[in-house]
């Protein structure tokens, strides 16, 4: 089975759309970018294309590469005081001037759409969320959306990361799985990813998941975004070896991608909710 994230990204956008309408609020989202790379620029642009589709206010503040981290703290300062904003998004990765980690610490956390703050990766990690990070989060949902499985299963997790690797296996500790993380240093990976009854890789390398690594009936999430020799957009599983294997996987494009987007719409939402909160008890 093909788990079509595009399509439950679709169905999760136009729900979205109406309980936003519903609700009467306006949320709004600002979205930071620094430097002129061409994939940031095009994730951007279709972050602001979801927010309008919606119903969700956007406004995009553009740095030169050169930017300073004080000038980009200065930004996320007036953004975190600006009570025309509910979610602030910063969009990785910062040029290497940019001290990222200040940059993450510096956003109010009630204001943390992409769950990147050490308060809502804290939150995640001890079981009461406020917001978690978009892909992960948005893998959850196709996971939901599809009824697979997940209480007592065994998950396996390549990669590390604070943006995808750890809150996945977070989301799914939460969730009653049994989770292991593999990383460059692991012993036998293939041994491990083959005990997977959920497997997620988050790699960055073309056909880095061949079928010697799958469990039958495995579901197969690919979160890896690379190139092939053609130039052609692919994740880290070698889709047509695998896809026979595996029980349900997710393709690249179409799969996890569509999903961050939606996620990140769901949590501006919930942002804009929160703000309704006066109490920092209610979060
Ligand atoms: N602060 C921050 N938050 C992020 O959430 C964040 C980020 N920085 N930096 C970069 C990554 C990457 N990311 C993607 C979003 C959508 C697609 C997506 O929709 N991809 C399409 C294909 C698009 C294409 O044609 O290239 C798909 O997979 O079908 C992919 C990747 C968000 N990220």
């Amino acid at each position: 089975m093909i788990l079509d994230g595009k399509a439950v990204s679709e169905k999760r956008l136009e729900l979205l759309k109406e309980m936003i309408e519903e609700s009467g609020l306006y949320p709004r989202l600002a979205t930071v970018i620094v430097g002129e790379d061409p994939a940031s620029q095009m994730y951007v642009r279709m972050k602001h294309r979801a927010c309008e589709r919606v119903g969700i206010g956007s406004i995009r503040i553009d740095l030169p590469a050169d930017a300073s981290t004080e000038r980009v703290l200065e930004v996320i300062v007036k953004l975190n005081n600006d009570p025309d904003i509910n979610g602030i998004l910063v969009q990785m990765p910062l040029p290497p001037g940019v001290d990222t980690g200040r940059v993450i610490n510096a956003v109010a956390p009630n204001k943390d759409v992409d769950g990147f703050h050490p308060c809502n990766i804290g939150r995640l990690f001890s079981g009461d969320p406020l917001f978690a990070p978009c892909t992960p989060q948005g893998i959850m949902t196709i996971l939901e959306e599809y009824r697979i499985p997940i209480a007592g299963k065994h998950a396996v997790v390549i990669g590390r990361s604070i943006d995808v690797g750890r809150p996945m296996a977070a989301l799914l500790l939460n969730a009653d799985a049994t989770v292991t993380i593999c990383h460059s240093k692991t012993g036998d990976l293939k041994e491990e990813a083959r005990r997977a009854d959920i497997l997620v890789s988050a790699v960055g390398k073309a056909k880095f998941v061949g079928p010697d690594m799958v469990k039958e009936g495995a579901a197969v999430i690919d979160v890896g975004i690379n190139h092939d020799e053609d130039g052609k957009l692919c994740g880290d599983v070698d889709f047509e070896a695998v896809k026979d294997v595996a029980g349900a996987i997710t393709p690249v494009p179409g799969g996890v991608g569509p999903m961050t987007i939606a996620t990140l719409m769901e949590n501006t939402f919930k942002a804009a909710r929160l703000e309704t909160c006066n109490s920092i008890t209610a979060w």
